[in-house]
């Protein structure tokens, strides 16, 4: 069946309310990302020199018979998200369309709402995943395991292993080692039940609609009568993980393929600075191309660096490691710039220092300036440690975290800005440390 029908689509799910406003109840499209999020769309935000849904989307059009790739969100589409679709299909040649929730109907019901137009054409499957997390998306690897084992199940979860405490944090699997069957499915458990976690990728055959179907009949009824008891119009919200996995879990319907390779959600600013040096890293296999390197007359590099060919780069600095440079940055002479994301339009002025920071768009920092954050990476110590997408406070305070400059922002010469957040257009005019500037 799959050969004889051989198509597949691909579908990325993002909550995008129009720059960062939020919606009730969850976290959604990018509140832990402000005030990034407020200029640019999470999933279009630069992540090792591009946005983080290209690197998804590169990942789609090497599946041999990908056919299409849908966006599906609630967030209003506007020229930036038009012109990446456009730029995305001529670059990957592959069909994109993006489709518009009317409210966000939560994982599953954002895919059975638009299921018509996922099973045109008769895909024998497709893939499905959230746009906030970084991976090398072993989506070929998840087909060939489908295939290997028979026509029984409706859906592969990619499954990755977390340690005992971060593992809380996640959708945990338990499985039958021998089947590879998901034996039992808890999102965000209070207690341990398994360091196997749900990385939000997944395959699914057209089957799944089946059991989205029946929840959706369920949970019908309870909408018409709250609608006639309080006349409150309720959404058709169905969680994938809560109201479908669980479900399915213990049915052999769903199986677990665990990856090796590298993954990591991305929630907060300081995990762009992380998924952004996986991303460079794994360049060396995928896109030597985008590495900048050591020659006369080009700043010293150490690591792994990007640098957007309009940039313009003084000789005498130093970049790297894990530095992306954006389109139409400026970096005068004997600056040094680590661990950061320099997003478009940016001033680095001469002797400057960016250390562990996002530097916002048209932003520019003084001469001798320096700018600096604290990183949020996981243990190093433990291969298993993810990465914490912590609160903004704890104990009162602001959490030690990357420093990040909003777009426009103007840092004097000669000042020190430390584990701080400055919103949109901000003129400094002394040094700052842990504080949000408003
Ligand atoms: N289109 C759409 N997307 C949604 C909706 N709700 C959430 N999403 C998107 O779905 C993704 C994950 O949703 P969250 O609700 O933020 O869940 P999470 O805390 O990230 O946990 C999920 O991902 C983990 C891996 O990163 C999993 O471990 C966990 O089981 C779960 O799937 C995000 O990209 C989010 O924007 C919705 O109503 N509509």
């Amino acid at each position: 069946m799959w050969h004889q029908r051989g198509e597949r689509l691909c579908l990325i799910k993002e909550t995008l309310p129009v720059y960062g406003h939020q919606h009730s109840g969850t976290e959604l499209g990018g509140t832990r990302f402000r005030p990034l999020s407020f200029e640019v769309p999470k999933p279009l935000f630069p992540v090792a020199g591009v946005a983080m849904l290209q690197h998804h989307i590169e990942a789609c059009a090497q599946v041999p018979d990908m056919k299409e790739i849908i966006l599906i969100g609630f967030y209003q589409p506007n020229d930036e998200l038009n012109r990446f679709i456009s730029s995305s299909q001529q670059e990957f040649k592959i069909p994109i369309r993006y489709l518009q929730e009317f409210a966000a109907l939560g994982t599953g019901g954002g895919i059975y709402h638009f299921r018509d137009q996922i099973l045109s054409g008769g895909p024998a499957a497709f893939f499905l995943m959230n746009a906030d997390v970084c991976s090398e998306f072993p989506l070929q690897e998840m087909l060939r395991f489908h295939r290997q084992h028979g026509e029984n199940h409706c859906g592969v979860l990619l499954g990755t292993t977390a340690n005992r405490t971060q593992s809380l944090n996640y959708g945990c699997i338990v499985e039958n080692r021998e089947t590879n069957e998901v034996l039992h499915f808890v999102e965000k458990p209070s207690t341990f039940v398994s360091d196997i976690i749900n990385c939000g990728i997944y395959l699914f055959t057209p089957d799944i609609f089946g059991h989205i179907g029946k929840v959706f009949q369920r949970n019908q009824q309870e909408r018409i009568q709250e609608e006639l008891t309080n006349g409150k119009q309720m959404p058709e919200v169905i969680r994938l993980e809560q109201d479908i996995f669980t479900t399915l879990a213990g049915q052999k319907k769903l199986l677990v393929y665990k990856t090796q390779h590298f993954w990591s959600q991305i929630k907060s600013a300081g995990s762009a600075i992380y998924a952004s040096r996986l991303y460079l890293k794994q360049y060396h296999q995928t896109h030597p191309e985008r590495l900048a390197t050591n020659r006369d007359g080009t700043p010293k590099i150490i690591g792994d660096v990007y640098i957007h060919p309009t940039a313009n780069i003084d000789p005498s600095a130093v970049l790297g490691p894990n530095v992306s440079i954006g389109k139409g940055v400026t970096i005068g002479g004997g600056v040094r710039v680590r661990e950061s994301i320099i997003l478009h339009g940016a001033v680095l002025q001469d002797h400057c220092c960016v250390l562990n920071s996002i530097v916002g768009w048209d932003s520019t920092v003084g001469k001798w300036a320096r700018v600096e954050g604290t990183p949020s990476d996981p243990n190093p110590n433990d291969p298993y440690a993810k990465i914490d997408s912590e609160t903004l406070f704890r104990d009162g305070g602001l959490t030690p975290s990357i420093t990040i400059l909003g777009c426009n922002v103007s840092i004097p010469s000669e000042v020190i800005i430390r584990n701080s957040i400055v919103l949109p257009h901000k003129d400094l005019n002394r040094s700052f440390q842990n504080q949000i500037i408003l």
